[in-house]
Parts: structure tokens; C-alpha cells; sequence
């Protein structure tokens, strides 16, 4: 469903993606995982369109899409830190969101229901908790009931119940046959709702293998210490 291939891109002299290949697959949960500042969302800005790798292909559906656009309504993105309009308030920006998409399709309001967004209608966006922005912006991701969901750190920042709505929700999407990409940090998240890892370091892929396979290789029951053992080999 996503294809990456040799994908390079360098800020000046620093390599961020040295390049990089994967296949991603409907009904796949993926989670990106690195240490910081190893081009997990500079990989996943790449897929979006926001940045523009300086070689290598992006497909969508077998179709190429760098410097395309349309394929973009297929993927639903919660990103790692949201820019919101600050006065803009949350009613106009579901207003705003429904007009320009001018779907026919049922939309998903269930993130946008469990959340209690219409209890927030009348704040600025600027005026929101960090907690809160990221409701808005995971209900905002949902909302078009995309193919795809990509979602960065989608879980930091939210309360435990509002992260536990989340993890069943991204399990409830994949069940759909939904592909989701999740670049995250926390390994109990990971392990409750991946099925696969693509790790990156400093720009470069170091592996992308199932967690079953990470835990029997490593012989490790917890991903925290399978990841650790998989990164000191
Ligand atoms: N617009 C930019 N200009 C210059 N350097 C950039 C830019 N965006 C990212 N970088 C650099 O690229 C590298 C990779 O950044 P990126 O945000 O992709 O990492 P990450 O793996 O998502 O990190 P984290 O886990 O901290 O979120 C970092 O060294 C970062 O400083």
C-alpha cells in the first residue's frame, strides 16, 4: 500500500535519510521507532508531501506521489506537535475541515464523540492544553475515516484514558484493514497495539521485523529489553 524506495534526504550536510526502503501493507499496524533526531518524522513528513526527499520514490497504492496531492485524502496524519490557527475556535476548524473535504462519505465521529469535543467548541485553539490539542488533532485524523492513519507520538501528552481510547481505537481501524504507522517512544504502547517494527538510527534502517520474531530471536517476553538487545547487537 506504501512503498518507500531509496529514499535520501540531507538538511545541508546532515544526512536525516540515508536510503531508506520499506513496504507498508493494509491491516498493518507499523511502529517507527529510533532514538531522537533519527528521521522518524522526516520519513513520515516525506510520505505526507510536507518534505521533499532529494532522491529516491514514494508510492500510494502502486501510484508515485511526490509532488502529488490527491493521494493525501487517503491518510489521515496526527502529528507529533499540532499548529492550530490560535484564535481560531474548535468548532470552526471541524467546520472548516468539513467544508474543504466536501466528502459524501459517512464521516467517523467516534474519537470526536468519546472525546467530548463539542465541549471544547467554543475555546480558541490556543487557548487549549496540550492534552486537548491532541484530541482535536487525533479526532481530526479519524474524522474522514482515512485508508491510512499516520500518527506521530500520538499518545504523549494524554491522559491514561484518553491514551487507553486511542490504542483501541488504532486496533478497531487496523481490524478494518486499515494500514496505521505510529512513530512512538513507548514500548508497552507499541507492544499492545504493533504487530511490526521499523527501526531507524541516525538516518539509516536498522530493522523492520515483526515483534513475535523481535521477542523470539532476542528471547525476551518485554519489547523494552527485546528493542534494547536488537540495538546492541
Ligand atoms: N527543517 C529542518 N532543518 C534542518 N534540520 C532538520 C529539519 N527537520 C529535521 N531536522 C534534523 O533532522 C534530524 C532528524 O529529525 P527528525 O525530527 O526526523 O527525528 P525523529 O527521529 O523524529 O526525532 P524525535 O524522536 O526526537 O522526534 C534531526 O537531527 C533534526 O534536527
Amino acid at each position: 500500500m506504501i512503498t518507500l524506495e531509496n529514499l535520501q534526504k540531507s538538511y545541508g550536510k546532515l544526512q536525516v535519510l540515508n536510503n531508506i526502503s520499506a513496504q507498508f501493507n493494509t491491516n498493518q499496524v507499523v511502529s517507527i521507532i529510533g532514538p531522537n533526531g533519527s528521521g522518524k518524522t522526516t520519513m513520515i513528513k516525506c510520505l505526507l508531501g510536507m518534505v521533499i526527499p532529494d532522491s529516491g520514490r514514494i508510492l500510494v497504492d502502486g501510484a508515485p506521489v511526490i509532488r502529488q496531492w490527491e493521494y493525501r485524502n487517503k491518510i489521515g496524519y496526527m502529528p507529533q506537535i499540532s499548529r492550530f490557527p490560535e484564535n481560531m475556535k474548535v468548532r470552526q476548524l471541524f467546520q472548516m475541515m468539513r467544508d474543504i473535504r466536501k466528502t459524501t462519505k459517512p464521516l467517523d465521529e467516534e474519537l470526536f464523540g468519546m472525546y467530548n469535543i463539542p465541549a471544547m467548541y467554543e475555546k480558541s485553539l490556543g487557548s487549549l492544553s496540550g492534552g486537548n490539542k491532541q484530541k482535536v488533532s487525533a479526532a481530526l485524523a479519524c474524522l474522514f475515516d482515512p485508508e491510512i492513519l499516520v500518527l506521530d507520538e500520538p499518545t504523549a501528552g494524554l491522559d491514561p484514558l484518553s491514551s487507553e481510547i486511542l490504542k483501541t481505537k488504532i486496533l478497531k481501524e487496523k481490524s478494518k484493514g486499515k494500514l496505521i504507522l505510529i512513530s512512538s517512544h513507548i514500548m508497552s504502547e507499541i507492544d499492545e497495539v504493533a504487530d511490526d517494527i521499523f527501526c531507524l538510527v541516525d538516518g539509516n534502517f536498522r530493522f523492520y521485523q515483526s515483534i513475535e520474531s523481535i521477542k523470539d530471536v532476542t528471547q525476551e517476553t518485554r519489547l523494552g529489553k527485546a528493542i534494547a538487545k536488537m540495538m546492541a547487537v
